[in-house]
């Protein structure tokens, strides 16, 4: 019986829940164990105020090491790139969307000045940075996300970014009690759930936070046979392109509130990587674009760590880190 440690939050719970049906699928019996997180009950502070790495892991890594539990569920984004010692990855599930996304304010009061609502949709949506004058209505945006504040802000400079937190649940129902125009969120996150809400935008514009949208396991170093049946249900691609992605930040990486996006996606025999340096204000921004061959993927993320700092995103994170 594998003993699977979760945060109690509905989408934690929702997550653990795959894996132990992946797992009993492949005859291994499974049982959940719920745990608390500070990330969790602390809602006012930004998560990137808390000054520490892990607030929603560190729970689980102590249940792990005083052997409470066998393995612990986490939304990949959540974990710091360095694991505990004695904790190790097991498995990557398949990924999910990986997009932001734009929740609308069901109760916003659209102002009487002309505002066009869905000509701005259609900017929202749209990939490519655009001509015309893009958000020049001084709309408000709800994220504690220090990457999300940044690329909203380097695309839409008139802007007002307000910070919310909690859960997705939590969050939903504070967007819909203030007066701001929306919030962003992982669309992983609210679809999982089934709380989607009708009319919400993808950001395609927007590139995630690395790993988002995937699902990790962790279990403690040596756990031979617990290792083995979560090997059975990694997804290979997924683990490859979240590798990449997570080398990048721990390459880049000085300081939590460093707003560093990467995506890295498969196409046949190559593995594509974006990548992003943004200012907090989103006045300066420095990315990268490259293909690799798929047999080259354990360098990629390096690989491009090393590119953006060619053009330049050394300075810009020691600045970011200096500020803090
Ligand atoms: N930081 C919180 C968090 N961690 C994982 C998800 C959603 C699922 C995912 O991105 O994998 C969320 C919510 C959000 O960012 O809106």
């Amino acid at each position: 019986m594998i003993r699977i440690g979760t945060r109690d939050s509905q989408l934690a719970v929702w997550q653990a829940t795959q894996v132990k049906n992946l797992l009993e699928s492949l005859g291994t019996p499974a049982q959940l164990e719920l745990v608390k997180s500070e990330g969790d009950l602390d809602l006012v502070t930004p998560l990137y105020a808390m000054g520490v790495q892990g607030v929603f892991t560190r729970v689980l890594d102590a249940a792990l090491l005083s052997n409470r539990i066998d393995v612990a569920v986490h939304s990949m984004k959540d974990v710091p790139v360095q694991l505990p010692e004695g904790i190790v990855e097991a498995a990557v599930l398949e990924r999910a969307s990986c997009n932001d996304i734009l929740v609308l304010n069901p109760n916003w009061q659209a102002p009487d000045t002309g505002f066009q609502i869905s000509a701005f949709r259609s900017q929202l949506s749209d990939p490519e940075t655009l001509n015309g004058e893009p958000g020049t209505f001084p709309l408000t945006i709800a994220t504690s996300s220090v990457r999300r504040k940044a690329q909203w802000l380097n695309r839409f400079p008139g802007h007002t970014i307000e910070n919310i937190r909690g859960n997705v649940n939590t969050r939903l129902r504070k967007l819909s009690e203030s007066n701001w125009f929306g919030a962003i969120f992982a669309a992983a996150g609210l679809e999982r759930i089934g709380l989607r809400p009708a009319g919400s935008i993808d950001l395609e514009w927007m590139l995630p936070a690395p790993a988002q949208g995937a699902i990790m396991i962790t279990a403690r170093k040596g756990d031979t046979a617990v290792l083995r049946a979560c090997s059975r249900i990694n997804h290979t691609g997924t683990a490859y392109c979240v590798k990449a992605e997570r080398d990048f930040l721990s390459e880049l990486m000085g300081g939590c509130a460093t707003p560093i996006s990467a995506l890295a996606t498969i196409h046949q025999n190559s593995l594509h990587f974006n990548g992003s340096v943004v200012t907090p204000d989103g006045t300066e921004k420095i990315e990268v674009a490259e293909t690799y061959a798929i047999d080259a993927t354990v360098a990629a993320g390096r690989a491009a760590a090393a590119k953006i700092l060619e053009k330049g995103a050394g300075p810009l994170i020691a600045k970011m880190n200096n500020e803090q």
